[in-house]
């Protein structure tokens, strides 16, 4: 079994109205819980490394790593990088064997995030390999945020359908209120669902990938609070506004806080109820097992990718 594209598992996501979860990985623990948990509910799978994953572990460990899982679990996925901010690395990652490529040039204005992107797009699909670009800007938006503040953030539905054109992009990342990390909401948590609606229906051949999509799992963040933590008012998206966007052309929903919030929460709990024990094995095997249960429960509970395998 190899390592594919993403483009069947969009096109199948897209018809049956589920989505395909894309898991960051920074270690071997990390990668083995979320691919049992892939396996035991046949579910096609992305795995993304980002740039502070690849200078951590090393490009090579984690690439090789990811080949392990493929020919362990006999599973097909996706390799693809995470917030590319460069043609270098995005190229860097094509030659290096990924199957998918994320050039976020967000920060830029319009015109240098078409000229930015389009660059990686012709350079991938020489090769291959897709891409997913991002438009609109993911920072949090407080819920008494005006109109206007929210317009400059998020995706503006037209530019989008301009974006997707000039750029021959496979995928598209959208900002409609979501943000990255365990802090996501002041008050309610609110998407723009009209802004989803109208993304949606301009560009109905286009996956949407939905970034800073975790939803915080209460239960391990009062265990991490519990075993020595600190992380008050954590708040992520709730289940059923992911539900709710993967019938609405969301095809990829991203997750990385809530794969360190169960594996923090396992190991702060292994250590402070076993202060004897020193063995890295002893405290990663729960940290492990507490990845592959939540990871497990999105899939069937929440991205609905069970048993979608072809
Ligand atoms: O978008 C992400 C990775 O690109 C991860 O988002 P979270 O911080 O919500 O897990
Ligand atoms: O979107 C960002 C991901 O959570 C990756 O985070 P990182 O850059 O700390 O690896
Ligand atoms: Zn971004
Ligand atoms: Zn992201």
């Amino acid at each position: 079994m190899p390592l594919i594209t993403s483009t069947q598992m969009f096109k199948n996501a897209h018809k049956g109205g589920y989505a395909i979860g894309a898991f960051n990985v920074n270690n071997m623990e990390i990668i083995q819980g979320i691919v049992e948990a892939a396996k035991e509910e046949k579910s096609p799978l992305i795995l993304q490394v980002s740039a502070g994953a690849r200078k951590y572990a090393s490009p090579i460990y984690l690439k090789k790593l990811v080949e392990a899982a493929v020919e362990d679990s006999g599973l097909d996925i996706v390799l693809h990088l995470d917030h590319g901010e460069s043609f270098e690395i995005c190229k860097a990652c094509i030659d290096d064997g990924f199957t998918s490529v994320m050039i976020d040039g967000s920060k830029y204005p319009f015109e240098e995030n078409i000229a930015l992107t389009k660059k990686v797009v012709d350079y991938a699909h020489s090769k291959g390999v897709v891409v997913e670009a991002e438009l609109g800007k993911l920072a949090g938006i407080e819920d008494d945020v005006d109109v206007s503040a929210k317009d400059a953030t998020f995706t503006d539905p037209d530019e989008a359908v301009e974006f997707v054109k000039r750029t021959g992009v496979d995928s598209l990342a959208i900002a409609i209120g979501t943000s990255h990390g365990a802090y996501k909401f002041k008050g309610d948590p609110r998407l723009d669902f009209e802004r989803l609606e109208k993304i949606t229906n301009l560009l109905p051949n286009t996956p949407l990938v939905l970034h800073g999509a975790s939803t915080v799992l209460p239960e391990f963040v009062k265990m991490c609070n519990e075993y020595g933590g600190s992380i008050p008012g954590a708040q992520g998206v709730p289940e059923d506004m992911l539900l709710r966007a993967s019938k609405l052309g969301v095809c990829k929903i991203n997750i990385d806080t809530d794969l360190r919030l169960a594996m923090t929460a396992a190991v702060r709990k292994f250590l402070i109820e076993n202060p004897s024990e020193f063995d890295p094995r002893k405290y990663l095997s729960p940290a492990r097992s507490a990845i592959k249960n939540m990871v497990q429960h999105k899939i069937k509970n929440v991205l609905g990718s069970s048993n979608t395998l072809k």
